[in-house]
């Protein structure tokens, strides 16, 4: 009897033994991930940042790695404040211009992790300028942090990243109802080194979970040009605010690194940040006013969120790094859903108002 109930199971028949091992519903996930990233390989985690841990736990005591100095801020507290404890040495370095990222590079360089466009300054690192900048100089390879733009409008493999790196919980499930990290990469020996990594480490997803982020994916384009549409939209209307002081916004010609971003994106997101005019106060204000947008951390899925970077998302970064990366008190960061653009506007408009003459009121 029991030697007839074990061969019916289902993962023996189909070759897997063990669920943090493998199983059908996350290699199906894993294989969508790679056919969208344009990849040999990918696979699935627990988190964003879990893949961040996987990615880290390839590198030994004693090897450098370069990081982008904007960056979210999980990648920066796990960076800065566990990552060194192993003996591991970290620079944090403005990406967007190359003779740094040249100047950064050391013998022992094995990583370099980039995140373009940026959370939340949106910095644009040009991702062939960089891979070219790491192989020549190293046999570190690259990882491009892709949550900001999702594979609908940035695919960095081809641009010559060694791995593409997606926290899932945003764009690419775009439901809020999952937590999960992704990477894909043509490299096989990466590949089986991160395979190894998931299961050896465990930071798995959940079968369900893998489910649910597969049924998300489905709908991606459809979700990306609308976030896309209403994203530029309201960024238009903030640049004409009067108490707005600055939106930043990759596709807008003012931004640094417009055309690099133009080259190598199909698109934008709905991620955007702005400066207020003022400071701290009327940032509260304006966030505690806004009544479609909901106030809080993640991005890229259907509902209109608006943070505070300073005291939110990235409060684990030291104030004085914070403050000179330009993350102070006035900025906001937005992530436009999939809301009516005009509803959007007008709570923005409203909730700027509000702020500005509650100030004036006292
Ligand atoms: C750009 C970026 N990368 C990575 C992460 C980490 O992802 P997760 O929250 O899925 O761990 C986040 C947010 O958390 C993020 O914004
Ligand atoms: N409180 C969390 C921060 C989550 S931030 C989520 C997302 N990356 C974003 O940028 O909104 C923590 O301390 O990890």
């Amino acid at each position: 009897m029991a030697n007839i109930i074990l061969r019916c199971l289902p993962g023996r028949v189909q070759g897997y033994e063990y669920s943090r091992s493998g199983n059908p519903t996350r290699k199906c996930l894993e294989e969508a991930v790679a056919a969208v990233d344009g990849a040999k390989y990918a696979l699935a985690f627990a988190s964003g940042l879990a893949t961040t841990v996987v990615v880290v736990n390839t590198l030994k005591t004693g090897d450098h790695v370069i990081c982008m100095q904007d960056v979210y801020g999980g990648t920066n507290r796990y960076f800065q404040q566990v990552v060194r404890n192993f003996g591991v040495e970290i620079s944090f370095v403005d990406c967007t211009n190359m003779e740094n990222v040249k100047a950064a590079m050391r013998p022992t360089t094995k990583l370099v992790w980039v995140e373009t466009p940026s959370n939340p300054m949106m910095e644009v690192t040009d991702i062939e300028a960089c891979a070219s900048v790491v192989h020549s100089a190293s046999t570190a390879f690259l990882v491009v942090d892709n949550t900001f733009m999702s594979p609908y409008f940035q695919r960095p493999l081809a641009l010559g990243a060694d791995v593409c790196m997606n926290s899932a919980t945003k764009y690419i499930n775009g439901h809020s109802d999952v937590v999960m990290g992704l990477l894909s990469t043509n490299r096989k020996d990466l590949y089986d080194r991160f395979k190894f990594l998931q299961n050896a480490l465990g930071c798995v997803p959940s079968p369900f979970d893998c489910f649910l982020c597969n049924r998300g994916l489905k709908t991606l384009p459809l979700r990306m040009k609308q976030h896309q549409a209403s994203g530029l939209a309201v960024a238009k209307f903030l640049t004409t605010h009067r108490y707005v002081q600055k939106v930043l916004h990759p596709a807008f010609e003012d931004h640094p690194q417009y055309e690099i971003s133009a080259r190598q994106t199909s698109g934008s997101s709905g991620m955007l940040s702005l400066y207020l005019k003022g400071g701290l106060e009327q940032a509260t204000a304006f966030l505690s006013n806004l009544k479609i947008f909901t106030l809080a951390e993640s991005l890229g899925g259907y509902e209109s969120l608006a943070e505070h970077p300073a005291i939110m998302t990235h409060a684990s970064i030291p104030e004085a790094e914070r403050v000179a990366l330009g993350i102070t008190g006035s900025l906001v960061r937005l992530s436009v859903g999939l809301e009516d653009e005009e509803d959007l506007i007008a709570d923005l408009d409203n909730a700027l108002n509000a702020a500005f003459s509650e100030k004036k009121d006292q």
